[in-house]
C-alpha cells in the first residue's frame, strides 16, 4: 500500500505560516474572486477560498456578477480591481459563460495581481523558467513531491491532460526538475501502456475513475487532480484509488489531496503579490 500523500495535512501547514505572517502586518493582503453565473461547482470552491482567506487574515472579497454580464462589462470591473490598492490579487473564475472571451479576460487582469497565473505573461514567464505566478494547482502538486522528498530528477513524468491550468504547466515544472516528461491526452494510442511507463504519473482528465491499475507501474507516485461527481453524487477523481493504492508507492486522495493544496498556493500567491507592493 503506498504512502497518502496528505494534501490537507499540508495545506494547513502552510496556510498556518501564511496567518502567522499576516498577524505581523500593518495591512490586510486583499483578493477578490469574480465569479459569474450560479455553476454549483464553482459556487462551492469560491466559498472554500473565501473560508480560507478569512482563516489567514486576508481582506476576502466575492465579487458575484450575474450570468448576462456583459464581457464589457467584466472587463471594466477587472479594471477596477487592477487600479484598487487595497486588492492584490484578482482571480476570475473559470469556466466563463460562452459569450465571453476568456483569452482577453485573463489578458485584461495585471500580471502582478494574477495569482492564477493564467495571464500570458506569466504562463510565458514560467515556461522561461523566471516564474512571477505559478499557476496554484500543479505548483500545490510540486510542493507536495517536495514536502515528501520524492525524488525527480531523471525520472520519467508521464501526465495525461494538457490544459492551460494544469496539464501544460505541470509539465513544465516537471521538465524544471529534470524528470523526462511525456504529456499524454485523448488523442493518445495506447494510453494504459504510455502511463505504465511514468515513475510519476499526474492525472488531470475529468473522467471519474478511468485510470486503473493497467495504467500503473508498480512503484510509481500517483497524483490524481481529477474532482469529478460520481453516480451517487460523491466527489472522487480520476483515478481508481482503492485499486491504485496497492501498486503506487505514493498517492493522492481525492478530496484531501490536491484540491487543498491548489487553495493554499492561491494564498500564499496572494501574501507575494501583497509583498511586492511594500
Ligand atoms: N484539484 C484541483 O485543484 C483542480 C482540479 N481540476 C480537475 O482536474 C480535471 C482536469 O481539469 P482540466 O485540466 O481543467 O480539464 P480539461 O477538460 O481542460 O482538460 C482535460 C484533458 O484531459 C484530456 N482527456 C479527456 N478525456 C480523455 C481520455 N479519455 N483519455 C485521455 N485524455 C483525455 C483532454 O484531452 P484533449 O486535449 O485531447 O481534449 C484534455 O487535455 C477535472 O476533473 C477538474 O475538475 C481542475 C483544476 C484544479
Ligand atoms: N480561475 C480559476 N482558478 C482555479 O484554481 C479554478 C478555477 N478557476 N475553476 C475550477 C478549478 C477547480 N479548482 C479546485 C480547487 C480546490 C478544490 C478543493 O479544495 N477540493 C477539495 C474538496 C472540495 C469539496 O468537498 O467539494 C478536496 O479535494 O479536498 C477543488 C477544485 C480550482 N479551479
Amino acid at each position: 500500500m503506498g504512502t497518502i500523500l496528505d494534501g490537507a495535512g499540508l495545506a494547513k501547514k502552510i496556510k498556518g505560516e501564511l496567518h502567522e505572517k499576516v498577524k505581523k502586518l500593518n495591512k490586510k493582503p486583499g483578493l477578490v474572486v469574480l465569479l459569474l453565473g450560479e455553476n454549483p461547482a464553482s459556487k462551492v470552491y469560491v466559498k472554500h477560498k473565501e473560508m480560507d482567506a478569512e482563516e489567514i487574515g486576508f481582506l476576502s472579497k466575492i465579487e458575484r456578477l450575474p450570468v448576462t454580464t456583459t464581457e464589457e462589462e467584466l472587463l471594466d470591473c477587472i479594471e477596477r480591481y487592477n487600479q484598487n490598492d487595497d486588492y492584490h490579487g484578482i482571480l476570475v473564475q473559470l469556466p466563463l459563460p460562452e459569450h465571453i472571451n476568456e483569452e482577453k479576460v485573463l489578458l485584461a487582469i495585471r500580471p502582478e495581481k494574477d495569482v492564477d497565473g493564467f495571464h500570458p505573461m506569466n504562463i510565458g514567464r514560467l515556461v522561461s523558467g523566471n516564474p512571477l505566478m505559478t499557476p496554484c494547482t500543479p505548483y500545490g502538486i510540486m510542493e507536495l513531491l517536495e514536502e515528501y522528498k520524492i525524488e525527480l530528477s531523471g525520472k520519467t513524468a508521464v501526465v495525461i491532460g494538457r490544459s492551460n491550468i494544469v496539464g501544460k504547466p505541470i509539465a513544465t515544472l516537471l521538465t524544471a526538475k529534470n524528470a523526462t516528461v511525456t504529456i499524454a491526452h485523448s488523442k493518445t494510442k495506447n494510453l494504459a501502456e504510455v502511463a505504465k511507463s511514468a515513475d510519476i504519473l499526474v492525472v488531470a482528465i475529468g473522467v471519474a475513475e478511468m485510470v486503473d491499475k493497467s495504467f500503473v507501474k508498480k512503484g510509481a507516485v500517483v497524483i490524481d487532480v481529477g474532482m469529478n461527481r460520481n453516480a451517487e453524487g460523491k466527489l472522487v477523481g480520476d483515478v481508481k484509488f482503492d485499486e491504485v493504492a496497492p501498486l503506487a508507492s505514493f498517492i493522492t486522495p481525492v478530496p484531501r489531496g490536491v484540491g487543498p493544496m491548489t487553495r493554499a498556493m492561491l494564498m500564499k500567491q496572494t501574501l507575494e503579490a501583497f509583498e511586492r507592493t511594500l
